[in-house]
């Protein structure tokens, strides 16, 4: 029923206005998906390989589609990954691009979707999905490798951890937002935004988490519930060893200031979450905080882990985090993430769907968080790309997908 038919690829745009790769697949029965890549600014060094948006399109015209129509079933998912994977034939996806891979692979899942008529969640999660909901974590103030002259930590998320609704918990993010503005505006701090929509004041971390601090508690008087915020440090875009460790715009800390530094400021914002704290590279140095704070805060790895199940099954031996971001286009198939998503789910490990910085407007990751119980969604705050995903979250939970 859902024999793939044809695969079309081409270049679009994604949101810093560089050409990614789009996916159409159609199958018999008129089984129709489309999707598109996502990109990376502050990349880890172990996801699989983006090739240019035309070389990864040559490439997969050339290897993938013949192995992929008339030959795979779009509703087999394991079944067209595999073929990705044989056309492929690396282990990093530097064959055909892990962006034509993603691109082809969600589109796939869409495609095997439409010809049964099931919403996605439910294709990829089973008809018992769509019942609980991820809280998304809001970029509001950040810099790093997503805005120049702003903080050194990339990302500041609000995190409504007592919302009643995942609609009031976008909200509340949207609120808190605009509330920074306010701060900002307040302080005579002029702000652009970076590039996932969060506000980028020439300010450092320590009035940063001042302000969001101040916001997030403002907000959550106004509507009656708990938020809370936490971090995307971004790290390994920090470390130097040359420099000693971490570089940060005043002062340089080494692993074991870094990690007394991060568990001082969970402690001091109860912070529900911070994400990459320490390099990609040091497992030991992700035991330690976790093993500090780990009963208080998801410790999250991205660079850590690339979705990777490899690297995600050393973290798991050594106590390296408790939780892992899970973005497709890091490990290059949906096969994959739901790989990594299920050997941290049988070890107790969070796991956390995730945007890339640069961005489309396609919204499979919202049906993927809902779909494998998340029990968070990191996709922005504002912006077209980020609501793109948001507001398919407030469809699904109204049964309107
Ligand atoms: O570091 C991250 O978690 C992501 C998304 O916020 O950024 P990028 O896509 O640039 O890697
Ligand atoms: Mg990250």
């Amino acid at each position: 029923m859902t024999l793939v038919t044809d695969v079309r690829l081409r270049r679009v745009l994604d949101s810093r206005g560089n050409a990614t790769v789009e996916a159409d697949v159609l199958t018999e029965e008129g089984g129709f998906g489309r999707a598109a890549a996502p990109s990376g600014a502050s990349t880890g060094e172990y996801e699989a390989i983006e090739l240019p948006a035309a070389e990864a399109i040559a490439k997969a015209r050339e290897d993938a589609i013949p192995r992929l129509v008339g030959e795979v079933h779009a509703g087999n998912q394991r079944e067209v990954d595999a073929a990705l994977a044989a056309a492929d034939g690396t282990d990093d996806f530097s064959g055909i691009g892990a962006n034509s891979a993603v691109a082809i692979s969600m589109a796939a899942a869409k495609a095997g979707a439409s010809v049964t008529g099931a919403p996605l969640y439910q294709h990829l999660g089973g008809t018992f999905r769509g019942n609980t909901f991820p809280i998304p974590l809001g970029n509001i103030v950040g810099g790093g490798e997503h805005a120049a002259d702003a903080t050194d930590i990339q990302e500041f998320l609000a995190a409504p951890v007592g919302a009643p609704s995942v609609s009031e918990a976008i909200f509340a993010n949207a609120a808190v937002h605009g509330k920074v503005h306010d701060i900002l505006v307040d302080r005579d701090e002029p702000a652009g935004k970076g590039d996932e929509g969060a506000w980028a004041p020439s300010i450092d971390d320590a009035e940063a988490f001042e302000i969001v601090d101040e916001a997030t508690t403002a907000v959550a008087d106004e509507v009656g519930f708990e938020i809370r915020f936490g971090l995307d440090v971004a790290a390994a875009e920090m470390y130097d060893e040359d420099e000693g460790g971490y570089v940060y715009s005043d002062t340089v800390r080494s692993t074991e200031e870094q990690v007394e530094y991060i568990a001082d400021l969970v402690r001091e914002y109860d912070l529900k979450y911070v994400e990459d704290p320490l390099d990609e590279d040091d497992y030991e140095g992700f035991a330690d905080l976790t093993e500090q704070v780990g009963d208080r805060t998801l410790v999250c790895g991205d660079d850590l882990f690339v979705t990777n199940t490899d690297r995600l099954g050393d973290g798991i031996q050594q106590g390296a985090a408790n939780s892992i971001l899970i973005k497709p286009n890091q490990i290059g198939t949906l096969s994959d993430a739901f790989d990594a998503i299920e050997l941290a789910v049988e070890n107790a490990y969070g796991h956390v769907v995730s945007h890339r910085s640069g961005e489309t407007e396609d919204a499979t990751i919202a049906h993927l968080a809902v779909a494998t119980d998340a029990p968070f969604i990191k996709t922005g705050a504002v912006a077209g790309e980020r609501t793109a995903k948001l507001n398919e979250l407030i469809r699904i939970e109204d049964n309107a997908v």
